[in-house]
């Protein structure tokens, strides 16, 4: 079986991958940075390719569709575990907000430019989603940008898109669940000055990276289910605005192309 794994080169999708490795899966790693890329798949276990691309802008993202496509004639499991918590907004090339991109429009675009070669895709969400608003007036281009509430709104587009992409495939049989992993020790939303330093603290207590992998492991190995959303290993009834979520998935399709 084939696994691709966005942002597998650390963090959570690293201990992903290195689990799904050493069960015999064919793991490609996806990685913006070939050399950071290359030297995770040199450490890791059984066979793993590496894909290099940048989930930053639409073209990187096509990017990695026509690699992916060229190197996998099918794609058992896509798990979108690339993410960014940043803590000031930066616009793309695109001319959206970066964390916008990277955690909500690459998958979505993702998805579409894949979907005749997928089985299932994981995406890992963040229990932060239920603090979100999404609002596509100001969403995109990370107006009112807030360093945790912007977050939780591209985390929140994620969960809107899940029924979605579940109705789409229903009759594909591609099926979508999404997954908090838990409150894990990486480097995501690393940052200067007293946060930064608050966070390194906060950090010595949090669970590890194997640990974070786990539950995405597990979903992505299971396929009984479809539209779901996991807290860790329990999965938790997810009440979405069906208009806002038709909303959101016309904005990033009228924003990547796609859909
Ligand atoms: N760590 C936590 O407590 C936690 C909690 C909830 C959800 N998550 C989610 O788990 C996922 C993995 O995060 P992590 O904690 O391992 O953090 P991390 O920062 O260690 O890993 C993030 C990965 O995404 C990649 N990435 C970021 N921007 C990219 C881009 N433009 N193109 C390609 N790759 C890119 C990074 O290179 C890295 O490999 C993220 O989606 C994150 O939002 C993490």
């Amino acid at each position: 079986m084939t696994v691709v794994v966005t942002g597998g080169n650390r963090g959570i999708g690293y201990a992903v991958c290195e689990r799904l490795a050493r069960a015999g899966e064919r793991v490609v790693l996806v990685s913006r940075d070939r050399e950071r890329g290359a030297a995770a798949i040199r450490v890791l276990p059984g066979e793993v390719d590496l894909v290099v691309g940048d989930l930053t802008t639409f073209a990187g993202v096509r990017i990695v569709a026509e690699e992916l496509r060229r190197i996998c004639p099918r794609i058992e499991v896509l798990v979108h575990n690339a993410g960014l918590w940043p803590s000031r907004r930066v616009l793309t090339a695109d001319g959206v907000e970066e964390s916008f991109a990277v955690n909500h429009l690459a998958p979505f675009l993702l998805n579409h430019l894949l979907e005749d070669l997928l089985g299932r895709v994981v995406q890992v969400s963040a229990g932060l989603y239920a603090k979100g608003k999404a609002d596509p007036a100001r969403t995109p281009q990370g107006l009112d940008f807030h360093p945790i509430r912007t977050y939780a709104d591209t985390k929140l587009c994620n969960v809107l898109m899940l029924p979605l992409f579940a109705r789409r495939w229903e009759d594909a049989g591609v099926t979508i669940d999404a997954v908090h992993p838990g409150v894990i020790r990486t480097g995501l939303g690393d940052r200067g000055g007293p946060v930064g330093l608050l966070l390194k603290v906060a950090k010595r207590f949090w669970l590890t990276p194997e640990q974070g992998a786990e539950p995405v492991v597990r979903l992505a190995l299971e396929d009984k289910g479809t539209g779901r959303f996991f807290n860790v290993n329990q999965e938790i009834p997810i009440e979405l605005d069906e208009e806002l979520a038709r909303r959101v998935w016309a904005q990033a399709a009228a924003l990547t192309g796609a859909g």
